[in-house]
């Protein structure tokens, strides 16, 4: 099995040279410069990463879904019940759920992942079990997670990118499912970017006024107990198991994996978000091989996005998880990697250029 550690040795930042090739490629093809906008840096990114221009069109697509239960879910923070994530994992496999709508549109596989829902579910083809514990601990009295455990959900995810690639996957789009994850994500969100509880937490799956109100006590409680409130203080790895989740800490082993075989990820949602900036804390070039998919309408994202750097490209005000805003924007990526090389050039399509 490859570690953790050898993950992020093996990550390099984008290619100087091919970004710079990918660059000059786009100033002979047979369009204004810069019509492309934002799917032009796309395409650099992607060639940067790859280390290659133009850059590999990134398909197939592969899909993970991680899923994961949370001890805080006993603080009220999510109307629905617990069993729901081990139902929707049921509802993955059965092809049910609107990520396997979504996956079927772009030609997506997607791979279930227990790491962590607590309850033993029957072996079922689509499904991983690769489980770390039956949840995590309520992470407004104590630590989630072990150091142990996040890094165990850590190499879960990266063997989970490492057998997608190997099965011919050519980018990689992160999923979650687990009831009350947003309030981890909040958590991690407020911990790494040094934000308040009110400005990082949202309604996750709808909540009402008075649990919003909960919900965001809760996280200041979590990263108070935990230490996490000076920004810097702890280190990544340790933020992650106080306050993450089994699926964040996959999440982010999924991001590592997928960047040190230089395959792009595409970030889903708010938990992707959360789980890029842990990824990042460990290894930063990681950002380079990473598209964020869409922005979701859980304020957190934003944040999340603002601090890393990465600029959305779908916004359709969806607050699902699962995946589905990271599918949505799969065919943008593609479209931006083709255009590299499907595109004639002025030269060879004998258009003349600009006069000044
Ligand atoms: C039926 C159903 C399907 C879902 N698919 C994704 N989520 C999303 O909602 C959950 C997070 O929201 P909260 O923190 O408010 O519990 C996660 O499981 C996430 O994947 C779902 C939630 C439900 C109820
Ligand atoms: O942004 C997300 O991915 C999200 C938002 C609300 C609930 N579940 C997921």
């Amino acid at each position: 099995m490859i570690t953790l550690e050898q993950t992020i040795a093996a990550i390099r930042p984008c290619d100087p040279e091919a970004v710079a090739a990918a660059r000059a490629h786009q100033e002979r093809l047979t369009k204004p410069r810069g019509s492309l906008g934002v799917l032009e840096e796309v395409a650099v990114r992607l060639a940067g990463a790859a280390a290659v221009s133009p850059p590999p069109v990134p398909a197939p697509a592969a899909l993970a879904i991680f899923a994961a239960d949370h001890g805080v879910h006993a603080r009220g923070v999510s109307p629905w019940p617990q069993e729901v994530t081990q139902q929707m994992v049921g509802n993955f496999l059965a092809g049910g759920a609107v990520a396997n709508a979504f996956a079927n549109q772009v030609g997506a596989t997607v791979r279930v992942v227990d790491v962590g829902v607590a309850a033993d579910l029957p072996a079922a083809p689509g499904l991983a079990i690769r489980k770390v514990a039956y949840g995590t601990a309520d992470l407004s009295r104590g630590p989630a997670m072990t150091r142990e455990q996040a890094v165990a959900a850590l190499e879960a995810g990266i063997a989970t990118a490492r057998e997608l690639v190997e099965e011919g996957a050519r980018c990689l789009v992160t999923g979650d499912m687990g009831i009350a994850n947003t309030t981890a994500s909040a958590a991690l969100i407020c911990a790494f970017t040094g934000r308040d509880a009110a400005e990082a937490t949202g309604r996750g799956t709808g909540v009402d006024d008075e649990t919003l109100t909960r919900k965001i006590e809760v996280v200041r409680e979590g990263l108070r107990v935990n230490g996490l409130l000076r920004e810097g203080a702890v280190p990544g790895l340790d933020i992650l198991a106080a306050v993450g989740g089994l699926e964040h800490a996959a999440i982010a082993g999924f991001i590592l994996g997928g960047a040190s075989l230089r395959v792009p990820v595409i970030l889903d949602g708010v938990i992707a978000g959360s789980a890029a900036l842990a990824a990042a804390a460990l290894a930063p070039d990681v950002l380079d091989h990473c598209v964020a998919g869409h922005r979701s309408a859980e304020p957190g994202h934003a944040v999340a996005l603002a601090h890393l750097g990465l600029r959305p490209l779908v916004e359709l005000e969806l607050r699902l998880g699962e995946g589905t805003g990271g599918l949505l924007a799969h065919p943008l990526v593609c479209a931006a990697a083709r255009v590299m090389h499907e595109v004639a050039t002025f030269d060879s399509a004998g258009v003349a250029e600009k006069e000044s």
